[in-house]
């Protein structure tokens, strides 16, 4: 594998790419590299000597070799030379790298301090005599090759060279998985992302629906005042909680707030919270003038993992859960890790349950990191998350985010491949309702797992072994394996009722090996049964 810089920093001279630089390595606890610095040890010679006896010309030609050598085998942060980034060859090896998943920071500082700054330096050629002048040519010229080129923007005034180069270190640390298709968006992941919410909705929304549920309160404030400050206009919408939430009552209430205060086809919605309120607040989306622009901002671990990508929105009803609903993508999905911070154990816990299923279906990546960590998940605690654990959530999200964005991106509108995803959700969800919303999702999807291995089993899909193994790993996560809360019959009626039954037929998700699964169409209904039967332990 190539190692590639953890993030490099350009902005104009005396902007403080060195000294933040530094710091930012420190708190990634990597190596640190100024471009500048490297080529004056490998040329024996200061840059203005450069400048003077070879040319500008032959320094950027130098400087360009530097740069791009390190691109390629460094993993650490690397601070480039003011000018660097109008070299082509350097601003096309930037962009690359930032396809790569790079962070490439650019530093705006106030112009009076940093001309201040680049003055007291001597080792700027091309600010000798008259430097404050040259500083501010130089700066019309290059910002907007700056702005266009970084993905991550650090407006220096008012901040310690610290606070700057934390804002970096979450960039860097952030994991984004691209979604395709034909609306194609990313999911970012990491502490903070919940900054990028303006970016992400861009700017041609006037007013913005924050709708949320109560228990996450701090962070819809939090997001509010984000939008407020980037000058949109925001409808503040709570929600009843949870499933109480995924009404058409409820999604008739904000419907009606919409039409009163004037939301247009350019206007937007932003949900945050739990997979509840993403779901609903997708479904107002998606009916709202036939569809406006959405973000979630997922704050429970199922959301993140789960609810928040992929588009499908919706609201249960009296026939069942989530049959009423659309498939309508989202403008992206802003996961912040910090929000985590307030997540009950058991709804952390039950987050699992779709993780796991993850693992189960495709990535067993995922199922060796459950494994392996079983009891320090089991056992979250949201005030004592230890750095390891956060790094253990984290590419746990990551992973499962994925696993997600292989099956939507090319099966938007389930006709066949994104079916796998509701691997233990026929079960899953009869449970649910037949619990009238009372059991969480992610433990019903859990016992749905087992269902669905016992009756793969039974079949002569899997051994005895790996239906032993489900019950293992989930349980020793802490999500249930049995239920015993209903009759067979009326679980047989509700999963003819699951959206992948095609008329009289049941169809199911079932595993051939640990992470395949393929479908299972019309079983004998004596397995069906039997399967039921061996979950009610
Ligand atoms: N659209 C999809 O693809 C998809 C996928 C999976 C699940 N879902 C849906 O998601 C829902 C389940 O999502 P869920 O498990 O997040 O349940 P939920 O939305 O009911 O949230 C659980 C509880 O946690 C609270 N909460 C969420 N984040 C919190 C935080 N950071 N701090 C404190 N409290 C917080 C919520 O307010 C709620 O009280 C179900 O309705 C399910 O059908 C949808
Ligand atoms: O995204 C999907 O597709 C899924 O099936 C993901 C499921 O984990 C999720 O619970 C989803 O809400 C289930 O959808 P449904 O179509 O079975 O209601």
């Amino acid at each position: 594998m190539t190692l590639i810089p953890k993030a490099v920093l350009i902005g104009m001279p005396g902007a403080g790419k060195t000294r933040i630089g530094q710091d930012v390595a420190e708190l990634l606890n990597v190596p640190f590299v100024d471009s500048d610095v490297e080529i004056e040890e490998r040329e024996g010679v200061k840059i203005p000597q450069i400048f003077e006896t070879r040319g500008e010309a032959e320094f950027r030609r130098i400087e360009a070799d530097t740069i791009l050598e390190h691109l390629h085998d460094f993993e650490g942060v690397l601070s480039l030379g003011g000018g660097a980034p109008m070299t082509d060859r350097v601003y096309a090896a930037l962009e690359s790298y930032i396809g790569e998943g790079g962070t490439v920071a650019y530093l705006d500082a106030d112009p009076n301090e940093a001309i201040a700054r680049a003055s007291r330096s001597g080792n700027r050629p091309l600010l000798v005599d008259g430097a404050a002048k040259k500083w501010r040519k130089l700066y019309s010229q290059r910002r907007p090759v700056f702005e266009r080129l970084a993905n991550c923007i650090v407006h220096t005034k008012g901040k310690n060279p610290m606070q700057a180069a934390q804002n970096i270190a979450d960039s860097a640390n952030e994991r984004v998985v691209h979604v395709t298709g034909a609306d194609p968006y990313d999911v970012r992941i990491g502490s903070h992302v919940g900054s990028h919410l303006a970016e992400v909705l861009g700017d041609k929304p006037v007013r913005i629906a924050l709708i949320h549920t109560t228990p996450v309160q701090r962070h819809s404030d939090r997001a509010r005042t984000l939008l407020r400050r980037a000058g949109y206009e925001v409808s503040d919408i709570t929600i009843p909680d949870a499933e109480a939430g995924k009404t058409i009552e409820v999604a008739n209430g904000i419907w009606k707030r919409l039409g009163e205060e004037g939301f247009t086809r350019s206007d937007a919605v932003v949900g945050l919270g739990g997979g509840a309120a993403t779901d609903l607040a997708g479904f107002v989306a998606a009916t709202w003038m036939r569809g406006i622009r959405y973000v979630n901002c997922p704050t429970s671990l199922l959301a993140m993992v789960d609810a928040s990508t992929g588009g499908k929105t919706g609201i249960n009803t009296e026939a069942g859960k989530n049959l009423v609903g659309s498939f309508y993508t989202p403008a992206g999905v802003l996961a912040d890790l910090t929000t985590l911070a307030t997540l009950p154990n058991d709804i952390f816990v039950e987050g699992l349950g779709e993780v796991a299923k993850s693992g189960f279906i495709m990535d067993t990546e995922i199922l060796r990191i459950l494994e392996e960590n079983a009891d320090a998940l089991r056992i979250f605690d949201p005030e004592h998350v230890s750095d390891e654990l956060e790094h253990v959530i984290a590419e746990l999200i990551e992973r499962t985010v994925r696993v997600k964005a292989h099956h939507v991106s090319s099966d938007l509108k389930e006709k066949g491949l994104r079916e796998f995803l509701n691997y233990g959700h026929t079960m899953g969800h009869a449970i649910e309702k037949l619990e009238h919303f009372r059991w969480r999702h992610g433990n019903a999807v859990a016992v749905g797992m087992v269902y669905a291995a016992e009756l793969a089993h039974l079949l002569g899909y899997i051994d005895q072994d790996l239906v032993d193994y489900h019950r293992s790993l989930l349980s020793s996560l802490g999500l249930p394996t049995s239920w015993n809360g209903g009759s067979f019959e009326d679980v047989l009626a509700l999963m003819h009722r699951d959206k992948k039954a095609r008329g009289n037929m049941l169809r199911f998700v079932v595993l051939d090996r640990p992470g395949h699964v393929v479908h299972l169409d019309n079983p004998p209904a004596d397995a069906v049964e039997e399967a039921f039967r061996r979950i009610q332990q």
